[in-house]
């Protein structure tokens, strides 16, 4: 790792490169099966807001280390905020709260805006929050054994990590949504291929590894100014109407459509040369 590497301090996560512009993110406390803890969460948001400004990475590999993607919430070592009061009154102990739930989304909602596509690789359990950081990944990818559950019900709260918001826009069924958040049951590799949540299962997770990194590195080979854009205005597009997507898209490309990788990427296409493209 480069000395003064963003990503070489981190406790709770690994991030290092697998190749020159693909970067491996993996949570790290696989005693706990990956459950998350304040220091992780922290580490979350700051390594994914470090890849939006790191021009070397195009393409970013989320999993978990060990037996498992991540066991949701560490329930032991949770934010003191979120199970006492100290004896605040209501109104302050509630902006605590609410400061505490906005610093935990952002952490995900990092993922999403980070401006590279982020390929999640699922092995064993995903719970809770574990399902709250991926339906802010790009694109979603299990082993056969993943096990899945919308686990907050049964904690007593309603999801508050984004899983609310972006699983009904990940997936195409509003009713299979709401019976999974509704009743925190497991459901397996098959059902999450079915429903879309998952683009695609692999029989084992080194094979699941694998697939990952050859489509990170397949992605991190064309122009990151295409990458870039096109996860931005899918992201802009999602969250706006049709008419609002496409003017915001043409104001966009009035400014992307002046790029090299233009160009460059029409010439190799017509001569069939492969070709590379600068970083961002
Ligand atoms: C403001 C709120 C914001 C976000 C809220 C998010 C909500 C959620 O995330 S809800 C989901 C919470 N998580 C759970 O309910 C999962 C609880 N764990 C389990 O059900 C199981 O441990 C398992 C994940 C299915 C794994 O089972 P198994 O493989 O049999 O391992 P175990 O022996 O049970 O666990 C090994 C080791 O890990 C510890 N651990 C597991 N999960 C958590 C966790 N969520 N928090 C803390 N620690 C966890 C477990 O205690 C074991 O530790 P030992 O020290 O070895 O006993």
């Amino acid at each position: 790792m480069a000395a003064g590497s963003p990503y070489g301090a981190f406790q709770c996560i690994t991030a290092t490169f697998a190749t020159e512009s693909v970067l491996t993110v993996q949570l790290n406390r696989s005693k706990q099966r990956n459950a998350m803890n304040p220091r992780m969460w922290d580490e979350i948001g700051e390594c994914f807001r470090a890849v939006r400004a790191d021009p070397d990475v195009r393409v970013v590999v989320l999993s978990g280390s060990g037996g498992a993607f991540s066991a949701g919430l560490d329930l032991k070592e949770s934010p003191s905020d979120l199970l006492s009061s100290g004896n605040r009154d209501a109104s302050r102990q509630a902006y605590r709260l609410r400061t505490l739930v906005l610093n935990l989304q952002a952490s995900f909602t990092a993922i999403q805006d980070c401006d590279k596509p982020v390929i999640a690789a699922v092995h064993g359990v995903c719970i809770g929050s574990g399902v709250d950081m991926l339906t802010a990944c790009d694109i979603r990818y299990c082993s056969a054994d993943a096990i899945f559950s919308v686990k907050e019900v049964d904690l007593g709260l309603a999801a508050d990590v984004g899983t609310l918001q972006r699983l009904q826009k990940v997936v195409g069924s509003d009713s299979w949504v709401r019976e999974v958040c509704f009743t925190a049951r497991h459901f397996g590799s098959d059902e999450a291929l079915m429903q879309g949540l998952v683009s695609r299962v692999f029989p084992n997770p080194q094979a699941l590894t694998d697939a990952a990194l050859e489509l990170a590195t397949s992605i991190a080979a064309k122009s990151p100014v295409a990458v870039m854009g096109t996860k931005h205005l899918l992201n802009y597009s999602r969250d706006h109407t049709v008419s609002e997507g496409l003017a915001y898209t043409a104001v966009w490309n009035a400014a992307m459509l002046q790029s090299k990788d233009l160009t460059k990427a029409i010439a190799a296409g017509l001569t069939k040369k492969p070709t590379t493209f600068a970083k961002l």
